[in-house]
C-alpha cells in the first residue's frame, strides 16, 4: 500500500483546513476502513434477525462481499491514501474531489488504474456532480458538508462507511431519550441501521482537525414502520425538533409553516394524548411515523 506521507509529499500539498482538507496519515486506520464493509451486506431490517439473513455458506457470503465491493464510491479523495486501499478490495472505484490540483494528482498517481478503467476521478463538488450508481461508499468526508453528503448518499440504500466529526456521529446514532437524539438521528435511522465502529484521534490526520472523529457504518434497511409520504415525514420531524423544549402538542401547532401542515389543530385533536404530552426528544421514530401519517390524513389538503 502507498505510504500516506509519501502521497502528500508527491502531491506537493499541505492540507488546507479551510477547504476541509485533513488527510489520513495513520496506516492502521486506513487499512481498517474498508474492512468495515464486510459485515454491512446483511439485511438490517428490524423484522429479520441477523442470524436468519446472514449467509452461513462461505461461497454465498464471498459473493455478497464481492457485490458490496464491485463499485466503491469515495467522496473527497485528497491525496489518495484511502483510494489506494479501496482499489485493493474493489473491482472499480469512483472518487469525487473538488480541489482541481488534488484531482489532477489522483489522475496522475493512479494513471495505471485510470487507464485500466478501474478508477474514475470526478473533479467537482460532491453536492452537485452526478454520482454514478455505486455498490457502497467508504469516505473520509469533508466535515463542512458532511451532513448534506450523508443525506445525498443515505437514500441510495447502499452500505456506507463514513468518517464524521465525533459529535455529529453521536447525534446520528443516538437513541430516543438521550441528549444527542434529534432530527439527525431520526432521519438517518429512517434509511439505515447506523453504528459507530471506531473513534479516531486528531493525530491520525494531517493537519489534525479541531475535534475527534468517528467512523459510522450505515447498513440500509426498511424501517419497522410505514410512512405514506417520506418527504413530508422528514419535513415534519425537522419542524417539530425546532421546538424540542415544547410538548408535541405545541410543537405541531407552532411549526405548521415549516412542516407544511394546513390544519395543525385537526392533527392535535386526532392524535394520542400521551404522545402529544411528550417532547420531541422522547418520541421514537415509529411514533413520529404514526403522527406524520395522521397529519398527512387530517392536516393536509388533497390539492397538493
Ligand atoms: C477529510 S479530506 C479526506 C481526504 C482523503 N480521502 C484522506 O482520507 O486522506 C476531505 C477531502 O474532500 C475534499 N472536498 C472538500 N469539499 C468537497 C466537496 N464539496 N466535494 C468533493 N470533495 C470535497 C477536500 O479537498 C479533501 O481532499
Amino acid at each position: 500500500m502507498r505510504d500516506p506521507d509519501g502521497l502528500i509529499a508527491r502531491a506537493g500539498v499541505r492540507g488546507d483546513p479551510d477547504r476541509d482538507q485533513h488527510f489520513l496519515v495513520d496506516d492502521r486506520v486506513l487499512d481498517r476502513l474498508p474492512t468495515y464493509l464486510e459485515l454491512s451486506n446483511r439485511d438490517a431490517s428490524p423484522g429479520g434477525s441477523e442470524e436468519s439473513t446472514e449467509s452461513t455458506d462461505p461461497i454465498e457470503s464471498a459473493e455478497s462481499t464481492r457485490e458490496v465491493t464491485s463499485h466503491l464510491l469515495e467522496i473527497g479523495g485528497g491525496t489518495g491514501a484511502l483510494t489506494d486501499r479501496l482499489l485493493a478490495v474493489a473491482d472499480e472505484v469512483t472518487v469525487v474531489e473538488r480541489d482541481r490540483r488534488l484531482a489532477a494528482f489522483l489522475e496522475d498517481e493512479f494513471a495505471e488504474e485510470v487507464a485500466a478503467g478501474r478508477l474514475t476521478v470526478i473533479q467537482g463538488d460532491a453536492l452537485e456532480v452526478d454520482l454514478p450508481s455505486f455498490s457502497a461508499s467508504v469516505s473520509n468526508l469533508p466535515y463542512g458538508v458532511s451532513s448534506q453528503i450523508a443525506f445525498r448518499l443515505l437514500p441510495e440504500k447502499r452500505p456506507l462507511v463514513l468518517m464524521f466529526q465525533k459529535e455529529f456521529a453521536e447525534r446520528m446514532v443516538a437513541e430516543p431519550g438521550t441528549p444527542e437524539y434529534g432530527r439527525l438521528s431520526v432521519s438517518a435511522q429512517h434509511f439505515a441501521a447506523v453504528e459507530i465502529v471506531e473513534t479516531i484521534p486528531k493525530e491520525a490526520f494531517s493537519p489534525p482537525p479541531q475535534v475527534e472523529s468517528a467512523v459510522v457504518r450505515s447498513t440500509p434497511r426498511t424501517p419497522d414502520y410505514e410512512v405514506a409520504d417520506e418527504a413530508f415525514f422528514l419535513r415534519f420531524v425537522k419542524a417539530v425538533f425546532t421546538q424540542r423544549r415544547k410538548t408535541m402538542r405545541n410543537a405541531i401547532r407552532n411549526t405548521a409553516h415549516i412542516s407544511g401542515l394546513e390544519d395543525a389543530d385537526a392533527v392535535v385533536e386526532a392524535a394520542d394524548e400521551d404522545l402529544l404530552g411528550k417532547r420531541a426528544g422522547a418520541v421514537t421514530p415509529a411514533e413520529f411515523a404514526e403522527l406524520a401519517t395522521l397529519a398527512d390524513e387530517v392536516g393536509r389538503s388533497d390539492e397538493r
